[in-house]
């Protein structure tokens, strides 16, 4: 078992290992959980009898669950069981599930106690961590929401044995991330064979790049400044689910929007990294993409949350480790966008 801990003003532990669902204690004695419908409901159960829940709420797969409807009919069902203030919500399950319970637990009574237990390898390394928390618009991703960190974080590594191959790659993507803009020794890590659910670089792998996060949320809570790196990648893999409508899941997103990210990076003047991304791309065989429009792209990309009054910010890396926040020239992120839609196969 491997802790990380996260520091602050209300500071919180991350356990990874194994039988951790079992062996979660909370102090709050009314305890709500809401988890995907789809999750194994072996997870389900374990959690109810630890816990002693009052109420489980299931809610859709992935980001169907992450709507103002939902969000909105949750509320209800806890007001109706009269969850206290002195309550608590658990997020089980993926990151989509845990932004929607974090939301709902920031809001309910304006706010109880919430508690997250990751079951895919982007909840784990990402998601769970750092009280980022919310729903998308139809306008976009996350475009409502709260910084509600939880009170501890349970990474069940046993939960990672059902996830089906494809989702544990989505998730290797935050990962990889993680390397690109702070642990070099993370890239050959997550790209390892034995970087698989009960693999030998499972657990320390997993510590290592959840202490990336760790760390970065620990001086910068609430995004005033380099929280905004852990944002590498994301500006076009936003936009990449706005307009496919989800269809591209977040993890594949956040892979064709680094190799995006390390184009603009080198016409930037900063090193060429697009050698790394690019080898995580063939190793993820994401979805194949439709054919992008780069105006439709913009207007996403325009309502990205690192925009200011002067218009869009990207993360870029000088070089590995080195991120930086900066505005891009419009003729570069076109031409950036054109290279990157001619090297993108139409299938894997
Ligand atoms: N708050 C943050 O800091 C943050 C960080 C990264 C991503 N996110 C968000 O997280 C979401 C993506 O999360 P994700 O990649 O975990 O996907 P997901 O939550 O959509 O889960 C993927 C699928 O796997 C299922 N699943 C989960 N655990 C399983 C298991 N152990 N076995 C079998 N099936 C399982 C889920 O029910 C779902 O159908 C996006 O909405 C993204 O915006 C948030
Ligand atoms: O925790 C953060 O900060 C991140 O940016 C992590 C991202 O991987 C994650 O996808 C996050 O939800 C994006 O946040 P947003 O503010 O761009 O909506
Ligand atoms: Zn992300």
């Amino acid at each position: 078992m491997k802790q990380i801990e996260v520091g602050g003003a209300a500071p919180y532990t991350v356990q990874v290992g194994a039988g951790l669902l079992s062996a979660a204690r909370v102090p709050e004695r009314q305890v709500v959980l809401i988890h995907a419908e789809d999750l194994p409901i072996e997870f389900v159960e374990q959690v109810e009898n630890n816990l002693q829940t009052i109420l489980t709420v299931r809610v859709p797969a992935r980001d169907a669950c992450k709507t103002l409807e939902v969000y909105a009919g949750v509320l209800s069902q806890l007001a109706q069981v009269n969850l206290p203030r002195d309550g608590a919500v658990v997020g089980l399950g993926g990151g989509a599930v845990t932004d929607l319970a974090g939301f709902v637990a920031a809001s309910y009574l304006r706010g109880v106690a919430f508690y997250t237990m990751p079951t895919t390898l982007l909840g784990m390394v990402d998601a769970a961590v750092g009280g980022k928390t919310g729903v998308n618009l139809p306008e976009g991703k996350n475009l409502v929401g709260a910084f509600w960190p939880p009170k501890a974080v349970w990474c069940d590594t046993d939960t990672l044995a059902t996830l089906p191959p494809d989702v544990f790659r989505e998730g290797a993507a935050e990962a990889f991330k993680h390397g690109l803009i702070s642990d070099p020794s993370l890239l050959g890590r997550v790209l390892d064979p034995a970087f698989r659910p009960g693999g030998a670089l499972l657990e320390g792998t997993l510590a290592d790049a959840i202490a990336v996060k760790a760390g970065v949320v620990t001086r910068d809570p609430t995004e005033k400044g380099e929280r905004a790196f852990l944002n590498f990648g994301h500006t076009l893999a936003h936009a990449i689910e706005g307009v496919t409508q989800q269809a591209i899941p977040h993890g594949e997103a956040v892979g064709y929007g680094m190799h995006y990210a390390a184009i603009l990076s080198r016409e930037m003047g900063g090193a060429d990294l697009t050698g790394h991304t690019w080898r995580f791309l063939n190793w993820q065989s994401p979805t194949p993409l439709p054919d992008l429009n780069f105006a439709e792209v913009t207007a996403y990309m325009n309502r990205d949350k690192k925009a200011d009054s002067q218009g869009v910010r990207f993360v870029l890396l000088h070089d590995v480790a080195r991120p930086y926040l900066t505005r891009v020239p419009e003729n570069i992120l076109r031409r950036a966008f054109e290279e990157w839609q001619s090297e993108i196969p139409a299938c894997w």
